[in-house]
């Protein structure tokens, strides 16, 4: 009875009241740390979202924050990438094939030209019934972040030291894309991975935003056309393309600053010098012979899906540049003269930066380093070595890049 009459205290007015209130008090504790729990996980994602949406209208402060990050994270990445590092220096093995493939393909090449048309052969059909995805396999991975990974719709594939860098940099103000700042390697070094490794690798994408990378070893390498066939037929490729001899030098220029030790460019460019036999082989040359590599990808993807940047235009006009690769992309031209300034400082066209930011838009100390000066007639025996490869890449692609006109001018002052 005394137990009941203590337990009954429960069921008086009073303290029904602060039984009442207590619970309500726990419940919106427990709601609190629930809400707060859901927010940090979303946090994100939303401000992803927000920064997308905000672009479109007027908050421009969380977009500019969040790219701003992308840029120095990218930014960072590409100083002395294992890219960088690699791809100057191939195995004895891939030197070797390329070595024969070169020489065969310029012997070929004293035989009559194929036509344009040959080259998007039945090879590709095949290649098609036997690997291709369709598109429903290639958007499954939904994650957290907003929108889905997808596997890239456009891919810029060269050249090294084309200019790549700036351009994947530009695209990537246009709020409709989305591109992994690293470059992924997936089709000449990391192809064992699978596909699942290299979509998840991509950022995810909002409907109407394309996912894109940049690997600018893939230009040169034998089974990347394939592989990217059989991951995409229809897929879009960039390829920014330089004078090969500025190329080559810029290349070297590279090389050099991780490897002082290494021979001078004069030394390296020849087989024999005396005989000025040059030495096709080296792979800062022979990826100036864009024709060669150009006609692997012809085999596979028509004309109509590749867009070749000039990488001299992109340093003078990138506006210019940047509006073809838009339309190129279906995209709308976003990014214009408007975002670009030309800083005397770094000796390029920079991206403009956002009134509320001190962070540097320029691109890294990587890119435009002093190239080391080279003996005019060496560049003058390169310049001829490249006039046939470059006339055949002017017939294949239908663009004249006008670098005999550089040449000529470069021969004249070392004339004088
Ligand atoms: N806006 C801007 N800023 C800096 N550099 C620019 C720019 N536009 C084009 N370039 C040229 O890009 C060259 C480097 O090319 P990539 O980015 O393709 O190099 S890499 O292959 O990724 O290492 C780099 O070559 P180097 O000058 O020889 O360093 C530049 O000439």
């Amino acid at each position: 009875m005394a137990f009941w009459s203590s337990t009954s205290i429960f069921t008086s007015k009073v303290p029904r009241k602060i039984l009442f209130m207590f619970t309500l008090s726990l419940s919106v504790t427990y709601l609190f740390y629930s809400l707060m729990s859901c927010y940090n996980s979303l946090q994100f994602p939303l401000q992803e979202n927000y920064a997308y949406q905000g672009r479109l209208v007027t908050e421009e402060t969380t977009f500019v924050t969040l790219r701003e990050k992308l840029y120095s994270a990218s930014q960072g990445l590409t100083e002395f990438t294992e890219a960088e590092r690699t791809t100057a220096v191939s195995t004895v093995k891939d030197h070797a094939e390329a070595e024969q493939r070169t020489v065969e393909w310029i012997r070929t090449q004293a035989s009559p030209t194929k036509s344009a048309t040959g080259y998007h052969n039945t090879a590709v059909e095949k290649e098609h019934q036997e690997f291709s995805t369709t598109d429903s396999e290639l958007r499954v991975n939904c994650t957290m972040d907003y929108g889905e990974k997808k596997l890239p719709q456009a891919i810029i594939i060269g050249v090294k030291k084309g200019g790549t860098r700036a351009l994947l940099e530009a695209l990537r103000v246009h709020p409709d894309v989305r591109a992994v700042g690293n470059e992924p390697h997936f089709f000449d070094r990391n192809y064992e991975k699978g596909l699942d490794w290299y979509r998840d690798l991509m950022p995810s994408t909002l409907e109407g935003q394309i996912t894109m990378e940049k690997t600018p070893s893939y230009f040169v390498t034998n089974h990347a056309p394939k592989r990217i066939h059989s991951m995409a037929r229809d897929i879009k490729l960039i390829i920014v393309v330089r004078n090969p001899v500025t190329r080559a030098i810029s290349d070297y220029t590279q090389t050099l600053s991780k490897k002082p030790e290494i021979p001078t460019f004069e030394v390296l460019a020849f087989k024999n010098r005396t005989l000025g036999l040059i030495d096709a082989s080296w792979s800062a040359l022979r990826i100036g012979i864009y024709a060669l590599h150009l006609e692997s990808w012809m085999q596979y993807f028509p004309l109509s899906q590749m867009h070749f940047v000039s990488g001299e235009r992109l340093i003078v006009d990138p506006a210019g540049e940047m509006a073809k690769v838009q339309d190129f992309l279906g995209l709308k031209r976003i990014v214009t003269d408007k975002h670009f300034y030309f800083n005397k400082t770094k000796g390029f066209p920079c991206l403009k930066k956002p009134e509320d930011s001190s962070t540097p838009r320029c691109l890294g100390k990587s890119k435009g380093r002093t190239h080391p000066k080279i003996d005019p007639d060496v560049i003058r025996r390169l310049h001829k070595f490249y006039k046939p490869f470059n006339m055949m890449f002017y017939q294949m692609t239908g663009q004249n890049f006008e670098w005999e006109l550089e040449g000529d001018n470069e021969s004249r002052s070392s004339q004088d």
